[in-house]
């Protein structure tokens, strides 16, 4: 038996443009109550000669799977190639990774991760083979951070990157970080830290020292820095590890005296207070986006990198000032700007913010020096809720894991963190100097990864769903719509407790409507190009596969169905509910193929969407 509900625009003829052949003709299938099994067989017959002829008809799953071509037959059974080498042929050849293709054969679909994870890449993991370890242990993004290191050697981290996912089959994303312009201390003089000890007094300064740098001396980037501080000051680097007071001023020099001792490391931040406030003098003034970034920005679309972070974001008009930049100068690309959230003043402009961004991240290394630090959880909680509102993706950053970067093992405080990140559903947990320059990277990250799995089985056992409101974030009718499907396929795959959700989707749009309604289930994301897939990455319960397929969703399903069970990736018997953007109907298919469907008017709608209930035959 099947059931079907389908939704059509009026104003169109009641037949739709189910399937582009090859001859770039159109095959046309009534709506309403035809014989499905024959409707199946000639799209089955036309799909098969478009993948006989296309043979860049690939699958390639999210987290480390190769790419594989699939042949379907009139019959649907699939012949499944793989396009790299493979252990033990046929079925079995195709190049799975080790996380991915045991969470969902040893489990199910239920146990894979949901929640996303970044590294930033440092000296510590920048080859490589040590690449390939943190994409093997869960890595779904990694960082470059414009603070450090020099162009060249964060085109050789791009470059490897990229040159992993192709011949490893991941879909690791890149997100560069700007430098900015707060100020911040020079690298002193190459080595990896010094030690401020208590008493000691320290010279700050704009000149440039020579080498080797003379003892108790920093330079700082800010030319206004000896004008805008005044004697009394507290000076805090990064946030207040170490902390200084100003005692004199001598032209550009200022000489502080260190109140709590700690060690300084290479370009830290700097903050200055005074009566208890961080003073914003003229260098409130600087811009977001320095000249410098400007630079790095050009490199990064220069590089096709899939996100860009902007450090220390205080209005929406710089976001929207960058997104039209990008879009001008890289056509058709697509780099998501995610704001980072780390100053007073993007506090301020939270919500204008956000919606400017493709996502945003907590920052809480430097928020945390510009806030008092006890705010700082209550400002998460705020900004992770309200990017799901607004359906944006959000990272949690700084300081997850800290210990391990000398540690091989985290603190219990530590985890607890970490599982109150995964258990406000943040998209994404981001390492930093853990993974940059620790001394255990891999291990930070199998923590992360096997924390958020954990916590997530727990909050599903418990079914601890907070009854989050979500607003409409549409802005078109068609937009609502999508909204409304994705809202209802996600509380149906809830209550039927279905394996899996599928989404097929150009844009990646219907897939983050999906992953921001976070179902019990996780959600297989099918995307015709390799940039959707990297971006979709990121978010929260998706994982990106990328798939040559049709406008027909019957069979896309049988498609994908055989190339997934060909992999071992699912079975008979599992229930999936399919969600598309692109055709204009809901279809419910069962194992008999057989089709029935009905009707309904839907106002002028100019979109519908397809939801199917499937099972796996
Ligand atoms: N490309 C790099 N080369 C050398 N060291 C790096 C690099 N990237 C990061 N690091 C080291 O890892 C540490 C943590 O990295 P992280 O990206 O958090 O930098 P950060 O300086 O704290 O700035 P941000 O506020 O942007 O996070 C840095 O302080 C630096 O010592
Ligand atoms: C990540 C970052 O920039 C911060 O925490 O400050
Ligand atoms: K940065
Ligand atoms: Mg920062």
């Amino acid at each position: 038996m099947s059931r079907s509900l389908q939704f059509f625009t009026p104003s169109r003829s009641p037949y739709f443009t189910l399937h582009k052949l090859p001859s770039t003709s159109y095959t046309r299938f009534p709506v309403i109550n035809f014989p499905s099994k024959k409707h199946y067989i000639t799209i089955t017959k036309s799909l098969s000669s478009d993948l006989d002829a296309a043979s860049s008809q690939v699958l390639d799953s999210g987290n480390g799977q190769t790419g594989v071509s699939g042949v379907l037959s009139a019959d649907n059974v699939v012949a499944v190639q793989s396009h790299a080498p493979s252990e033990s042929g046929a079925a079995a050849g195709i190049e799975v990774d080790a996380v991915t293709e045991a969470e969902l054969k040893e489990n199910g679909f239920r146990s894979t991760r949901r929640t996303k994870l970044i590294c930033t890449i440092g000296p510590a993991t920048c080859g490589f083979e040590q690449l390939e370890a943190l994409a093997v242990g869960g890595m779904n993004v990694a960082r470059i951070n414009m603070c450090h290191g020099t162009r060249e050697w964060h085109q050789m981290v791009i470059e490897r990157v990229r040159r992993l996912n192709e011949e490893k089959g991941f879909a690791v994303a890149i997100m560069m970080d700007t430098e900015g312009s707060e100020i911040h201390m020079g690298d002193l003089g190459g080595a990896a830290s010094v030690k401020a000890e208590d008493g000691e007094i320290w010279t700050f300064s704009v000149r440039a020292f020579g080498t080797p740098r003379p003892e108790r001396t920093i330079n700082v980037n800010y030319d206004g820095f000896a004008e805008d501080v005044k004697v009394g000051d507290e000076l805090l680097v990064d946030g207040g590890m170490v902390r200084f007071e100003v005692i004199e001023k001598i032209g550009p020099d200022v000489k502080c005296r260190c109140t709590d001792p700690g060690l300084l490391l290479p370009r830290a931040n700097l903050t200055f207070w005074r009566d208890g406030s961080l003073v914003r003098e003229r260098n409130a003034m600087l811009p977001t986006i320095s000249s410098k970034d400007w630079l790095d920005i050009d490199f990064g679309i220069a590089e096709g990198v899939d996100f860009i972070a902007i450090s220390f974001v205080k209005s929406a008009e710089v976001i929207k000032h960058l997104k039209s930049y990008i879009a001008a100068r890289s056509r058709g690309s697509d780099i998501a700007v995610i704001a980072k959230i780390e100053s007073i003043d993007s506090l301020k402009n939270l919500e204008e913010i956000i919606q400017a961004s493709d996502g945003a991240m907590v920052a809480r290394g430097d928020l945390g020096a510009q806030i008092p630090l006890e705010q700082v959880p209550s400002a998460q909680q705020k900004i992770v809720q309200l990017c799901r509102q607004l359906n944006k993706p959000v990272i949690v950053a700084s300081q997850l894991l800290e210990s391990m970067i000398e540690y091989p093992t985290p603190t219990r405080a530590e985890v607890a963190d970490v599982s109150e990140a995964v258990r406000q559903r943040a998209d994404a947990l981001m390492l930093s100097g853990e993974s940059a320059m620790g001394q255990y990277p891999d291990k930070a990250l199998a923590v992360l990864r096997s924390v958020s799995v954990r916590i997530e089985k727990w909050w599903r056992e418990e079914k601890r769903h907070e009854a989050m409101v979500l607003p409409d974030v549409g802005t078109s009718f068609a937009d609502s719509i999508s909204e409304e499907i994705c809202n209802s396929a996600a509380k149906m795959a809830n209550n039927l407790e279905v394996d899996a959700l599928f989404v097929y989707t150009k844009t990646g749009h219907m897939a983050s409507l999906l992953s921001r309604c976070r179902p019990d289930c996780p959600i297989f994301a099918f995307t015709t190009t390799t940039s959707v897939r990297r971006r979709l990455n990121l978010q929260w319960g998706l994982i990106p596969f990328r798939l040559g397929f049709s406008d027909d969703m019957e069979s896309n399903l049988n498609k994908t169905f055989s190339l997934l069970k060909a992999r071992g990736m699912i079975k008979s018997g599992d229930l999936v509910i399919a969600v598309s953007d692109m055709l204009q109907s809901i279809q419910v298919m069962n194992d008999e193929n057989d089709c029935h469907r009905k009707t309904e008017e839907l106002g002028s709608a100019n979109l519908a969407v397809t939801v199917s209930l499937n099972k796996a035959y």
